[in-house]
Order: C-alpha cells, then sequence, then structure tokens
C-alpha cells in the first residue's frame, strides 16, 4: 500500500540527466549516465547504491548546484534550472550556524524571506518541535549531540516549507541507534506534511523503512538499476524492521545490491 496521501501527480521529474567528470591528467569518469525518474506528489523515494555510484552527483544536480551534461530537471512539467524556491535540501555534512542557537538557524530561511519577528518565531518553534528539539531551542550547536544538530538543519530546512524535500545522507554520521529513532521522526514528520521527498541513502533498512519506493542504483556509470514498490503498511515505526515482510524487501534489494557494491570494490580496489 503506498502512502494513502500520494497523488497521481508528478511534481519532480529526472529526465535523461547524465554527468561526466574531467580526471585530473585527462581522464573522464561517468558519474551518472542517463538517468529517468519521475517522483508523484506526495511520495517518499529512496536512492540507495554504492559508493561512487553517482548518488551525491544525483542530488547535487536535482538542487542546482551542479549542472547536468545531458537531460533535464523538472517541477510541476517546467524545466529548472539552479536551485528553486519549492525544493529544500538537507545534507551529508553538518550546515548548521554555529554561532547561533537552534531557534537562530531555524528562523534564519524566514528572516531572509522577510517573514516579520513574531510570526517567524512561532513558525519557526513549530518546526523545533517536530524534530523533537523542544526544550534545547535556545542552545547553540555545540552544546548538541551530532543527531541534534541534524534535526536542527531538518528544521531549518522544513522551516522554509519547501514541496520537495531532498536529503543527501543527513544520517550517515550517526550511531545506529540514533539513525533509527530519527527514521522514525522522519516518517511522522512526512505524514504530518505530506511532502514529497527524495532521500540518498546507502542504508537500506532506512531506505526500506520509510519509502513508497526503493531506487537500486548500479556502480559507474551509476543509473537506475531497480525501482522497488514498498508495499508494507503504514505507519512504519523501527518496529517494523523485525518484520517478515520487510525481511523479504531486505533480500530481495540486497541481492541487487550486492552485485553492485562487490563490482563498486573491485573496480575502486577496496
Ligand atoms: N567534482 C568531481 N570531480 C571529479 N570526479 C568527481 C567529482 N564529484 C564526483 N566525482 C566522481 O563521480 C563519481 C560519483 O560520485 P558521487 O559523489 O556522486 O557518488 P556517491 O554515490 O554519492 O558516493 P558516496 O556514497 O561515497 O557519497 C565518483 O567516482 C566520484 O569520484
Amino acid at each position: 500500500m503506498t502512502a494513502p496521501e500520494a497523488s497521481l501527480l508528478v511534481v519532480l521529474s529526472i529526465a535523461g540527466v547524465s554527468k561526466e567528470f574531467q580526471l585530473k591528467g585527462g581522464a573522464k569518469v561517468t558519474a551518472l549516465a542517463s538517468t529517468t525518474l519521475d517522483i508523484k506528489e506526495g511520495e517518499f523515494v529512496s536512492v540507495i547504491g554504492p559508493s561512487g555510484c553517482g548518488k551525491s552527483t544525483l542530488f547535487n544536480i536535482i538542487g542546482g548546484l551542479l549542472e547536468s551534461d545531458t537531460g533535464r530537471i523538472l517541477v510541476d512539467g517546467r524545466e529548472i534550472r539552479g536551485s528553486h524556491k519549492d525544493i529544500g535540501m538537507v545534507f551529508q555534512e553538518e550546515s548548521v550556524f554555529p554561532w547561533r542557537t537552534v531557534i537562530g538557524n531555524v528562523t534564519l530561511p524566514l528572516e531572509i524571506a522577510g517573514v516579520p519577528k513574531k510570526e517567524r518565531y512561532e513558525r519557526a518553534m513549530h518546526f523545533v518541535e517536530l524534530v523533537g528539539l523542544t526544550g534545547f531551542e535556545n542552545r547553540r550547536p555545540s552544546e548538541l549531540s551530532g543527531g541534534m544538530r541534524q534535526r536542527t538543519a531538518l528544521a531549518r530546512t522544513l522551516a522554509s516549507e519547501p514541496r520537495i524535500l531532498l536529503m543527501d545522507e543527513p544520517f550517515a554520521a550517526l550511531d545506529e541507534q540514533t539513525r533509527m529513532l530519527i527514521g522514525d521522526k522522519i516518517v511522522q514528520i512526512w505524514r504530518e506534511l505530506n511532502q514529497t521527498t527524495l532521500l540518498i541513502t546507502h542504508n537500506l533498512t532506512e531506505a526500506i523503512q520509510l519509502s513508497d519506493r526503493v531506487v537500486v542504483m548500479s556502480y559507474r556509470p551509476g543509473t537506475i538499476k531497480q525501482i522497488v514498490q514498498i508495499e508494507l503498511p503504514r505507519p512504519r515505526t523501527s518496529e517494523i524492521i523485525s518484520s517478515e515482510p520487510f525481511r523479504r524487501y531486505l533480500g530481495q534489494i540486497w541481492q541487487d545490491l550486492r552485485e553492485e557494491a562487490t563490482r563498486g570494490m573491485i573496480e575502486s580496489k577496496i
């Protein structure tokens, strides 16, 4: 069963996007071969693949931080170039401003948008609460754990209320328990905001727990190898991970992923 809120309208289209990088010495690497994917309004899609398969390249192209060699990114059927107000990004590395408190970080996009002080505080507090940081709003990032800092970054992106949320391995640096609990939080937030979400990850459990569809990428040149529709009932808390249907998805997707990860290890001589 897909999320009940998901409609059939395509909101984000990745149409024949590819990217090649020129390395020092003249060699070239195809980071992304022609990749096409449509994401529907309210859908949660994860992109999973071995290290170096082009996940971040795809993320950066969608977010407008990198130009593709071929293809187009479309929102509501219209081509976009560069960053777009409807797309919010949460990055792999910590991206909070250390000199600002939690609330100071979360109000920033609202400040930039010219939202009056009282309103921006109220709106920001809503997102602070949503990510579970109530009581910590006056702390500075140095007084928080890594997971709390990532949740601050998430709240800041959410505060600008983008229709499409892009996340590039936002929990990669966190320990397993924190990851799972944040996974629960993401499910809750996604249900509340019904935001179209694209998550880049190399964590299979996380991808299955959160997604309507899991997109498996091949190792170099990176492109879509398989798309798996996850038909697990929602809401899905981390408890679902030990269920039999969950483990079947895990086994099925892991087969494809293992092939690509093995190829990656051999080709990059790990
Ligand atoms: N700016 C760049 N210049 C040259 N090569 C690059 C550049 N950015 C990425 N690459 C190469 O493109 C390929 C894909 O990189 P990318 O970071 O998109 O992979 P990834 O799947 O996100 O990897 P990881 O899971 O390790 O973050 C890799 O071989 C990488 O070395």
